[in-house]
C-alpha cells in the first residue's frame, strides 16, 4: 500500500486540519496509508511584525510547495484563504472539501455586542480587511494589531489590551472551541470574509494521477465554486494581504452569487459589488471588471505601493 506523506504546518489549527482531512480519507476507504510531516514557513517564523507589512504572498505555503517539488510530501492541507490565487507550475489544488463557517466571529469582554462597545473600546485585528469594515460601522472604536496563533490571541484577550478581537469562525469550530466563547457571528453583510475564508485547499503535484484520483472524491462541488469564483476576483484584483479585500460568494448548486470589497486602509473609500451567474471564473472576474471601474484596481496598487515605501 503506498504511504502518502502529507505536509503540515505546525501549528494547533493546521495539525487539526491535516489530521481532519486524513480521516476523511480514511473513512472514504482510500488504499493508501498516511504520516504526517510538519513543516515551519517563514509565517510561522515572523510573530512580532505585521503581517502586511511584511508582505510576499504565499507567506504560509512557499516551504510547503517547495517540499511538494521535492517529493518529500504528498499533499499539504491548507486554510484556502492563506493560499496565493495563483499556483505554481505543477501543482495543483486536488481537492476542496465541504466549506466551514465562512464569518468572522466578534468575541469580547463581557460579551459586549460590537454595536454596544462604548466609543474608544480596543479591537484586536491584524487584519487590515477586517479592520476597515468594523471601522466602516464604528469609526470611533479603536484598532490594535494583534497577532500569533488563536490561543493566543483569545489569551490576549483576557488583558487589559483589548477589549474584543476578531477571529475566524472556521478556526474557532475547527479548533473544537464551542459557540459559547463567541459574542456574535458578524453577519458576511456587515464583514464581508477573505476569499475562501472557511474553505481548505489540498494541494499536490499535478502529475500524481493516482492520489488526485482519491482525492478527488472529496470535492464538494457547491465549496468549490464558491472558491473557484471568490479566488477568481481575488486573482483579477492582484490583491493579497497588504490591501483591505473582501470575496464572499454563494452558490446554491446552480446560481453563484458574489460579493466582493475594496476598501482603503481607514475606510475613507469602500467598493463594493455584487454580481450573479452560473460560471464561477466567469462571474468573478465580471466583478473585478465591476470594481476596477470604480477605481478599486487604482486604489489597491496606490495602498500597494505606500506599503513598500514604508
Ligand atoms: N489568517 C490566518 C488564518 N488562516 C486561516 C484561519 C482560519 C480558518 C479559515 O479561515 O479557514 C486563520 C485565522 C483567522 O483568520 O482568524
Amino acid at each position: 500500500m503506498r504511504k502518502i506523506i502529507v505536509g503540515s504546518r505546525r501549528s494547533k489549527l493546521a495539525l487539526t486540519q491535516t489530521n481532519w482531512f486524513i480521516n476523511e480519507l480514511k473513512a472514504a476507504g482510500v488504499p493508501f496509508e498516511f504520516e504526517v510531516k510538519e513543516i515551519v514557513t517563514k509565517g510561522d517564523q515572523i510573530l512580532d511584525v505585521q503581517l502586511s507589512k511584511v508582505g510576499g504572498k504565499g507567506l504560509f505555503v512557499k516551504e510547503i510547495e517547495q517540499a511538494l517539488f521535492d517529493k518529500e510530501i504528498d499533499f499539504a492541507v491548507h486554510s484556502m484563504k492563506d493560499m496565493p490565487a495563483v499556483l505554481p507550475e505543477g501543482l495543483v489544488i486536488g481537492c476542496i472539501p465541504p466549506r466551514e463557517d465562512a464569518r468572522d466571529a466578534f468575541i469580547s469582554k463581557g460579551h459586549v455586542k460590537f454595536a454596544d462597545l462604548p466609543a474608544g473600546a480596543v479591537v484586536g485585528t491584524s487584519s487590515l480587511r477586517r479592520s476597515a469594515q468594523l471601522l466602516t460601522v464604528r469609526p470611533d472604536i479603536e484598532i490594535k494589531w494583534i497577532r500569533g496563533n488563536v490561543d493566543t490571541r483569545l489569551a490576549k484577550l483576557e488583558t487589559d489590551e483589548y477589549d474584543a478581537i476578531i477571529l475566524a469562525a472556521a478556526g474557532l469550530k475547527r479548533l473544537g472551541w464551542s459557540d459559547e466563547v463567541v459574542t456574535e457571528f458578524l453577519p458576511v453583510e456587515d464583514c464581508l470574509p477573505a476569499v475562501a475564508q472557511g474553505s481548505l485547499g489540498i494541494e499536490c503535484r499535478g502529475d500524481d494521477t493516482e492520489l488526485l484520483a482519491e482525492l478527488g472524491k472529496l470535492t464538494d462541488s457547491i465549496t468549490w465554486q464558491e472558491a473557484h469564483a471568490e479566488r477568481a476576483f481575488l486573482a483579477a484584483m492582484d490583491g493579497g494581504c497588504q490591501v483591505p479585500i473582501a470575496g464572499y460568494a454563494k452558490s446554491n448548486g446552480e446560481e453563484i452569487t458574489i460579493t466582493g470589497l475594496v476598501a482603503a486602509p481607514d475606510a475613507s473609500v469602500v467598493y463594493k459589488e455584487t454580481v450573479v451567474g452560473t460560471d464561477a471564473e466567469a462571474i468573478g472576474k465580471e466583478l473585478a471588471e465591476i470594481l476596477t471601474k470604480q477605481g478599486a484596481f487604482e486604489l489597491i496598487q496606490r495602498v500597494k505601493a505606500e506599503q513598500d515605501a514604508k
